[in-house]
């Protein structure tokens, strides 16, 4: 059926709604991962758009989803100074370590604490900063003081929102990853095509990050899992795991295998858990991270030079080769 062209006026109030109406079905799919449509409803009402904004160019936001695609070519990565540092944590590799951690921290705090306990997702360390609601600015970790813009290429990954759902000014932290099927697609394609494969998502997901034309970026189906504020704004979090789920209200993906543990018994509880779990998850981890939960216990305890003294990564052992 030939398309009847339509006013500027009538186009400007189409694209509004097919932007906000695709940011959704985006959100569900990517983000949430509940889709409540099929791919064609959103392929169609996608061309729709496409084409009101060939039509009309002038017409083109910056968090419409067909900036999703990518298409710049880069000249390279400039360098970003974290007002925040992006700081490491201090590693534990056996149940000894960890209930060692917890005395330390028992000792400091002058009670027993809770810990919020997340999955230790193996990709690459990411800073997105928003100024009112507005994606502004992506960044790798470096050094943790220096790192690389990379915003252009944060744009095109579907789970970091271009928009946030409360017009808020923010800098959170996370991970960016590519799930384990993606990363067995992604070196099956590069095989045929006589190309090195990468040894693992975590590389996978780092070369990707590193390409300086944004529509390659956007083929490779990376995903993100935030999990730090650096900059609350007008957030109001007094915990880690309410942080996580504020954090997920305002429209970032979060992971939900997270857990609030009352004592280091429920946080061991945990880590043997996952351990077992680990091979069924879609994406790949290396361990725990443990956390007192209350964010005026980590004021208190604070930072040695390197890494808080209010976490510690546990660390699963290296799996054993398949034979
Ligand atoms: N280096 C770090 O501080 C962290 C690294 C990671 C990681 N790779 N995955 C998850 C978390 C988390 N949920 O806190 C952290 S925190």
């Amino acid at each position: 059926m030939t398309q009847v062209p339509i006013t500027l006026a009538e186009a400007t109030e189409k694209a509004k709604e097919l932007r906000i109406q695709l940011n959704q079905y985006s959100h569900e799919y990517y983000v949430a991962d509940k889709p409540t449509v099929e791919d064609y409803v959103y392929d169609r009402l996608y061309q729709e758009l496409s084409d009101i904004e060939t039509e009309y160019p002038d017409l083109i936001t910056s968090d419409s989803p067909t900036q999703r695609v990518g298409g710049k070519i880069l000249q390279g990565f400039e360098k970003v100074t974290h007002e925040v540092q992006m700081y490491s944590l201090n590693d534990g590799f056996s149940k000894e370590d960890i209930y060692d951690f917890d005395e330390r921290v028992q000792k400091l705090a002058g009670k027993q604490v809770g810990y919020c306990c997340e999955l230790k997702i193996d990709g690459l360390a990411i800073s997105l900063k928003y100024e009112n609601g507005k994606f502004v600015q992506g960044a790798t970790r470096g050094d943790g003081t220096v790192g690389e813009n990379i915003t252009e290429n944060l744009k095109t990954v579907k789970s970091i929102p271009l928009e946030l759902k409360k017009p808020i000014s923010v800098e959170v932290r996370g991970e960016c990853y590519m799930p384990k099927q993606s990363f067995v697609n992604l070196n099956k394609e590069r095989e045929e095509a006589g190309q090195d494969v990468f040894a693992n998502p975590r590389n996978a997901a780092a070369g990707s990050l590193r390409q300086l034309d944004t529509s390659m970026v956007a083929k490779r189906n990376l995903s993100t899992f935030l999990y730090t504020v650096a900059d609350f704004g007008p957030m109001t979090a007094q915990t880690q795991f309410d942080a996580l789920n504020e954090l997920s209200e305002i429209g970032f993906r979060t992971n939900p295998e997270k857990k609030l543990c009352q004592n280091i018994d429920e946080v061991w509880a945990y880590i043997e858990e996952y351990h077992e779990k680990r091979s069924e998850l879609p994406y790949e981890i290396d361990g725990i991270v443990i956390k007192t939960n209350e964010f005026t216990i980590q004021d208190e305890l604070g930072f040695t030079v390197k890494a808080p003294r209010w976490a510690i990564a546990y660390k699963f052992p290296p799996e054993e080769a398949q034979t």
